[in-house]
């Protein structure tokens, strides 16, 4: 049943057939983007859900797969846009949310990390690009942001986890997330970057100690999203602005789209909170999507109501 499909992890090439078939099935509820393309040239495919063609609809934008090993994060990709696809019209949340914002969602950021963590090594993190410097591969996508790049939090070592590139946007995965926010800039209003694991929902600034303009929004948001998942799973996740949250981490794409003008915009650690870690266990994906859903619902229908 389709519902093992969506609690099992899916090879890069698994994912590109899903995204075909998804758009086969929904030909004009789902449309595919080509974003761009990786370092080592494999398609950067976003898909769009448009569930009704209202005049310039607002714009919600989810990725995931930006860090490899984070396998929960493109599952909930996957488990968004089945949940968005088959309970539009029935689920009251979802309809409301799809009635008044298109969806750009991003299954996989990094395609060439993800594989290399289905063949080489589950706990590669970076994409694969090869710098002229150094033996050592890959930079941390989630550092190559133009947003205080390479400060604090940040490394200029080819070697290192959170090697921010050679230049901001050095990277063709970043790059290409860039280009395609700044030109829908106008339109996407909410910004969600998927990652696992310690159980967060955290918003700007994760670059400077400084609070975002709209922090208390941003604050109250992340909260009642966290209430809700403690009150439907009983289960705990912390909140707030990432650089007191977690830690410092400059050039991330969360600070970047914010500061483009995208002024709901949070960084999702899923589950869990170290028990399993980046190696979340299939029987867990159905719990953590749930929870992950349950709060991406929560903060999309208090933009909508906002704005
Ligand atoms: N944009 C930075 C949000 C806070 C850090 C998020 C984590 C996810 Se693995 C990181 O990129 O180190
Ligand atoms: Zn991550
Ligand atoms: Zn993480």
């Amino acid at each position: 049943s389709s519902s093992s499909f969506y609690e099992r992890y899916h090879s890069l090439e698994d994912i590109y057939d899903w995204i075909n078939r998804t758009i086969q099935d929904s030909p004009n509820t789902a449309n595919l983007i080509l974003i761009g393309s990786s370092y080592e040239k494999r398609p950067l495919y976003a898909l769009k859900l448009s569930l009704n063609n209202r005049p310039n609809k607002k714009a919600m934008w989810i990725d995931c797969g930006i860090h490899a090993r984070e396998w929960i994060a493109p599952a909930f990709c996957l488990w968004f846009v089945r949940h968005a696809l088959l309970h539009y019209g029935k689920n009251q949340d979802i309809t409301n949310i799809l009635d008044n914002m298109d969806v750009y969602i991003l299954p996989v950021m990094n395609p060439d990390g993800y594989l290399y963590t289905w063949t080489t090594d589950r706990m590669w993190r970076k994409n694969r690009s090869i710098s002229n410097s150094s033996i050592c591969v890959g930079a941390d996508l989630n550092r190559n942001f133009d947003a205080n790049w390479c400060t604090v939090g940040a490394s200029h070592d080819p070697c290192s986890e959170i090697y921010c590139g050679e230049f901001p946007e050095s990277e063709p995965e970043s790059q290409a997330v860039a280009d395609f926010l700044r030109s829908h800039k106008d339109s996407v209003q909410l910004y969600f970057s998927i990652h696992s694991y310690s159980q967060m929902l955290l918003f700007p600034y994760s670059c400077t100690l400084d609070e975002a303009e709209n922090h208390k929004d941003l604050l109250e948001m992340a909260k009642e999203a966290v209430e809700k998942i403690q009150r439907y799973y009983r289960n705990n996740y912390k909140y707030g602005a990432g650089a007191r949250t977690i830690y410092l981490a400059p050039g991330g794409s969360d600070d970047w789209a914010y500061n483009l003008g995208i002024k709901y915009s949070f960084t999702f650690e899923l589950q869990d909170r170290g028990q399993y870690g980046f190696l979340l266990p299939p029987f867990r994906i159905s719990k953590a999507c749930n929870e992950a859903l349950t709060a991406v619902k929560s903060i999309a229908l208090r933009v909508i109501e906002k704005t």
